[in-house]
């Protein structure tokens, strides 16, 4: 999928802003606090409903306005056009459209622009906490299999439900030992996909990650969050007395986590935060990669603040390989100097952002 035009309505200190970007290379250029990342926050919350900077939806509207909105019009691989939008109001209402078809369902929209985003906050993914991981892993399977997201959505229900049940320590009573079961089995399939989606991305990173860090041998592998030699429903029956006394399920998909290393050690304790931010730019490469192979389609990639991420060289050598894969690629920098290797793209666009304006150069 391909944007063609985006148009947002009161978005930060953007009042108003139609953009025709280019289908390769779009460059935002602007001083500090111009609109350059609300910009490419706007695209985001296309790709996932949601801000990359914070969790209130509130805080994205324009101040003195009760809403927010962002549509684009988009062509998918086949040729197809569509037009999709989303608007968030003062009142915390939600409404996406596609089509000109009303929906409640993120999903659908989301399910249909594949975003992924490099921000100065990447390095998390190894950094951060496992969730960040785990969601890095999932989107790579919500685009690719059918079934992962309902699986995911089940298991999640059968998960609080458990939780609940635990609480009132009332696991053993028949009814509820079903429910496990049913948990057990869920966790089993949601990490089958995991575990295969993982299995499929390690050669594509292996050959990825040395060409930006040639110096070192980086290893990925994923925990699926139990005990590797056991069933799931044999651990949650192994580890009712101790779940039932924390209050939660501490073993299942829930819990798992992917773990990178350099020569045995965690590569956190051994990479330079430029160098984690390489890593990481390696590891996006590889989904982006392996999400072209697996559903041909193409994504769409925002590079927020590249400058202050990665050096000349691997800031080329990223954008030539995402542009390699046909991926559709909105950079925001303060200066053009900090891309000064984009000569060499003839299909690219640039636009200039002050004080929430936006100009075509
Ligand atoms: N809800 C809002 N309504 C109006 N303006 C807002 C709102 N939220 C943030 N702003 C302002 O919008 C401006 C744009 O911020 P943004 O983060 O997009 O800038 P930027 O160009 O990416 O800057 P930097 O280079 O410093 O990262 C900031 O001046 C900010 O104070």
């Amino acid at each position: 999928m391909k944007l063609d035009q985006v148009q947002l309505t009161n978005f930060r200190n953007i009042s108003n802003a139609t953009l025709l970007p280019s289908q390769q290379l779009t460059v935002i250029t602007g001083k500090n606090g111009s609109g350059k990342s609300s910009l490419l926050e706007a695209l985001f919350y296309l790709g996932f409903g949601r801000s990359f900077r914070t969790s209130k939806h509130l805080s994205v509207i324009r101040h003195e306005s009760s809403s927010f909105s962002v549509f684009a019009r988009c062509t998918d691989e086949a040729g197809k056009t569509s037009s999709v939008g989303l608007e968030r109001s003062l009142t915390n209402s939600f409404n996406c459209s596609i089509n000109g078809e009303h929906s409640q369902r993120l999903a659908d929209l989301v399910s249909l622009i594949p975003v992924q985003l490099f921000t100065p906050q990447s390095t998390d993914l190894i950094l951060g906490s496992p969730s960040e991981r785990r969601k890095f892993c999932d989107w790579g399977l919500f685009h690719v299999e059918q079934s992962f997201h309902l699986l995911f959505q089940h298991y999640s229900k059968l998960l609080k439900q458990r939780n609940a049940v635990l609480k009132q320590n009332e696991l053993r009573a028949p009814e509820n030992q079903f429910w496990e079961q049913q948990l057990a089995v869920t966790g089993e399939r949601l990490s089958s996909q995991r575990e295969a989606y993982i299995e499929a991305l390690t050669p594509i990173f292996n050959r990825i990650s040395k060409e930006f860090l040639p110096e070192f041998s980086l290893e990925i592998s994923y925990y699926r969050g139990w005990d590797k030699e056991l069933p799931l429903n044999e651990v949650f029956h192994k580890k009712y007395e101790y779940d039932h006394k924390i209050g939660h399920t501490s073993s299942g998909p829930h819990k798992a986590d992917l773990r990178f290393k350099v020569n045995h050690t965690s590569a956190q304790e051994i990479l330079s935060r430029g160098q984690l931010r390489m890593a990481v730019a390696a590891l996006q490469l590889s989904q982006t990669a392996l999400f072209t192979q697996q559903s041909s389609r193409k994504s769409i990639f925002l590079l927020d603040d590249v400058g202050a991420e990665l050096d000349l060289e691997k800031r080329e050598r990223f954008i030539d390989g995402l542009l390699k894969m046909d991926t559709q690629i909105f950079i925001t920098a303060i200066e053009k100097q900090q891309l000064e290797f984009i000569d060499k793209y003839n299909d690219k666009k640039m636009f200039h952002v002050e004080h929430g304006h936006v100009a075509e150069e």
